[in-house]
C-alpha cells in the first residue's frame, strides 16, 4: 500500500516547490529594478538642474573697482536672489535687502556682526569659510549648498554662487556671492533619497530570498529528480506545472518538459496508451478528480506487464488558503509484486512437488469449514499416506523417492476437480479438502485415488516399483465441526485402511473399508 507513509513527505515537499513556482518573486523583483532606475534617473535630474543664476547677467562680467557698490545695489535690489560682497579678508560687508526674506534679519543687522555666524547653520559655517578662503585664493571652486537660519528657527537651503571681482589691473577687490533659494529642490532630493533608500532595501530584501528560493528550488528539484517515485503537479486549472524524471520513465514520456504547461486531457491522450484497461483507468481518475479527500491507493495494470500504484491529493495553499493545485505520487510496483508472489509462494507451497503445504492446508480448512457452516454444507477432507514409501526411499535412494512424490502429485492433480484443493502436509502424506461434499462424492474420489496411484509404475535400477495409498475420509459437520478434530477423525480413518492393509480408503466412524482389485 502506497499511502500517508510515504506521500506526506512528497506532498509535502511538492507543496513548497508549488507554492514556490507560484510566488512571483522574479517579476516582483524586475518591477522593483525598474521603479528605482526611475527614481535614481529622477534624482540625477534634480541634482543636475541648473539653479538659477545672478540676475543681472551684465554684472557676470568684471566689474570697475570704484562705484562697484553702487552699480550693483542698483542692478540687484529688485532681485529675486540674496546677493552679497565679500572683501579681501572674507568678510561680507554688503547684503542685498533679500537676507530678511531669508533670514529674518535686516541686512544691517547681519553687517553688524559676522554674517557667517549670524545666519550661516552652525553645522555648515566651517564649510562656507572654507569655501570663501578657497575661492579668494583664487581657486576654482564650483557652486556649493548650504544651509542659512531662516526666521523660524528652520534652516533654508540655499546654493552659492560666486564670482572674483578684479579692478582693472585684474587685482582681486573681493568676490561676489549669489545666493539661490533651492528649499524646493532639497525636499523633492531628500524624498528621492528616501524613496531610492527604501527601494534599495527592498531590492536587496528580495534579492536574497529570490536566490535563496532559486537554491531551494534547485535543491528540491534535485531531489525530486532522484526519488523513484514519480511525482506530477497540476495547478487549478488541470494544467501540468511538474513532472520529475521517474514519471517520464513511467509514462515513457521522451520529452518530459513537453508536457509542463499542457492540459490534463493532453496527458491522459498519451498516458492511456499505455494503460491495459484504459476505461477502468479513466474512471479511476474522474472519480478521484470529483473529491478532494486524499485517492485510496489505486493499481493500474499496463500493457507491457508493468504495476503502477497511484496516489493523489489535493495540495493546500499557505497557510490554508486557496488550493494551488493537485499531486499525483505514482510508484512502479512491478518487481515488489513480484517478488511479494514469490515469498507468498514460498510460503504456501511445498517446493518439491509445487503442491499447496501445510500452512496453507488450515488456512484453507478453516475458510472452508466457516463457508460451510454459513451455506448449511459439507467439508470433506481426504488424509492420504502412501504405503510402502519407504522402501522405495531405502532401495532406490531418496532421489527415487522425489521421483514418486513429484510424479504423483502430478497425476493425482488430474484427478482432483476444479474445486477441490490437494496438499503436501510433508513426507508421504496428502490431503485433499472437498468444498460442498457429499459422503459418495467423496468415496468415488477415493476410489479414484486409489487406482491412480495404484496403476502408477516406476523403474529404477531396472527393477520396477510402486505404491499405493490408504485414506482415511472424514466429513463435517458429522466427524467434527473445527479443523481439530476433523483431521483426528481422517487420520484414524486413515489408520484403520492402513490397518487394513492399505491401498484403500475408510469413512470415519463407519467402518465399511473398500479395496482395489
Ligand atoms: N524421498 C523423500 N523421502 C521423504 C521425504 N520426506 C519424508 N521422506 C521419507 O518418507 C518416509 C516415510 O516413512 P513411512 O511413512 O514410514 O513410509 P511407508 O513405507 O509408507 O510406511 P507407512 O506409512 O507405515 O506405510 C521416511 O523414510 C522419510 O524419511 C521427501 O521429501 N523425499
Amino acid at each position: 500500500a502506497l499511502p500517508e507513509a510515504f506521500a506526506s513527505p512528497v506532498v509535502t515537499i511538492c507543496a513548497g516547490l508549488a507554492a514556490m513556482l507560484g510566488t512571483g518573486g522574479g517579476i516582483y523583483l524586475m518591477l522593483l529594478r525598474r521603479r528605482l532606475a526611475a527614481c535614481e534617473a529622477e534624482l540625477a535630474a534634480l541634482r543636475a538642474a541648473p539653479v538659477v543664476q545672478p540676475t543681472a547677467g551684465a554684472l557676470l562680467a568684471p566689474l570697475p573697482a570704484e562705484g562697484i557698490s553702487r552699480h550693483f545695489q542698483r542692478a540687484v535690489a529688485d532681485g529675486l536672489n540674496l546677493e552679497g560682497w565679500v572683501d579681501r579678508e572674507g568678510r561680507f560687508f554688503w547684503v542685498s535687502q533679500v537676507i530678511e526674506r531669508y533670514t529674518g534679519r535686516s541686512a544691517a543687522e547681519v553687517l553688524a556682526g559676522d554674517f557667517v555666524d549670524l545666519v550661516v547653520y552652525e553645522r555648515d559655517r566651517s564649510y562656507c569659510r572654507d569655501q570663501i578662503r578657497r575661492a579668494l585664493a583664487d581657486e576654482q571652486i564650483s557652486e556649493f549648498e548650504l544651509r542659512l537660519i531662516s526666521g523660524n528657527r528652520g534652516v533654508q537651503w540655499i546654493s552659492c554662487h560666486w564670482q572674483p571681482i578684479r579692478d582693472g589691473e585684474g587685482l582681486l577687490l573681493g568676490l561676489r556671492v549669489t545666493m539661490s533659494d533651492v528649499q524646493a529642490r532639497k525636499e523633492a532630493e531628500f524624498k528621492l533619497l528616501e524613496t531610492v533608500a527604501a527601494l534599495r532595501r527592498a531590492q536587496a530584501l528580495s534579492e536574497h530570498y529570490l536566490r535563496r528560493s532559486n537554491e531551494e528550488r534547485s535543491r528540491l528539484s534535485a531531489l525530486l529528480d532522484v526519488v523513484r517515485m514519480g511525482i506530477l503537479f497540476m495547478d487549478t486549472d488541470r494544467r501540468v506545472v511538474y513532472c520529475n524524471r521517474a514519471l517520464y520513465e513511467i509514462w515513457r514520456m521522451n520529452d518530459g518538459d513537453g508536457f509542463v504547461g499542457v492540459r490534463d486531457v493532453v496527458l491522459q491522450q498519451h498516458v492511456l496508451q499505455f494503460v491495459a484497461d484504459p476505461v477502468a483507468f479513466m474512471e479511476h481518475v474522474n472519480h478521484v478528480l470529483s473529491h478532494r479527500m486524499p485517492s485510496e491507493p489505486y493499481e493500474i495494470l499496463f500493457s507491457d506487464g508493468r504495476v503502477v500504484t497511484d496516489f493523489s491529493r489535493v495540495v493546500p495553499g499557505p497557510d490554508g488558503g486557496r488550493s494551488l493545485g493537485r499531486i499525483w505520487v505514482f510508484e512502479d510496483v512491478t518487481e515488489q509484486r513480484r517478488v511479494a508472489r514469490q515469498l507468498l509462494h514460498m510460503a504456501e507451497r511445498d517446493p518439491l512437488t509445487n503442491l499447496y503445504n501445510r500452512r496453507r492446508f488450515h488456512e484453507e480448512l478453516a475458510r472452508m469449514l466457516a463457508d460451510s457452516s454459513r451455506h448449511r454444507e459439507c467439508v470433506g477432507l481426504l488424509a492420504i499416506d502412501l504405503d510402502g514409501f519407504k522402501p522405495v526411499n531405502d532401495r532406490f535412494g531418496h532421489q527415487a523417492g522425489d521421483e514418486v512424490l513429484v510424479d504423483l502429485a502430478s497425476e493425482l492433480g488430474s484427478v482432483v476437480r476444479r474445486n477441490e484443493m490437494f496438499f503436501r502436509l510433508g513426507g508421504d502424506e496428502f490431503a485433499i479438502l472437498v468444498p460442498s461434499a457429499s459422503a459418495s462424492e467423496l468415496s468415488e474420489l477415493a476410489r479414484r485415488l486409489c487406482a491412480c496411484i495404484a496403476g502408477m509404475s516406476f523403474n529404477f535400477n531396472n527393477q520396477p516399483a510402486g505404491v499405493t495409498a490408504s485414506i482415511g475420509i472424514a466429513l463435517s459437520a458429522r466427524d467434527g465441526d473445527n479443523p481439530e478434530s476433523l483431521i483426528g477423525a481422517a487420520d484414524r480413518a486413515m489408520y484403520v485402511a492402513k490397518a487394513l492393509g492399505g491401498n484403500c480408503w475408510e469413512f470415519a466412524r463407519e467402518s465399511v473399508g473398500e479395496t482395489v482389485a
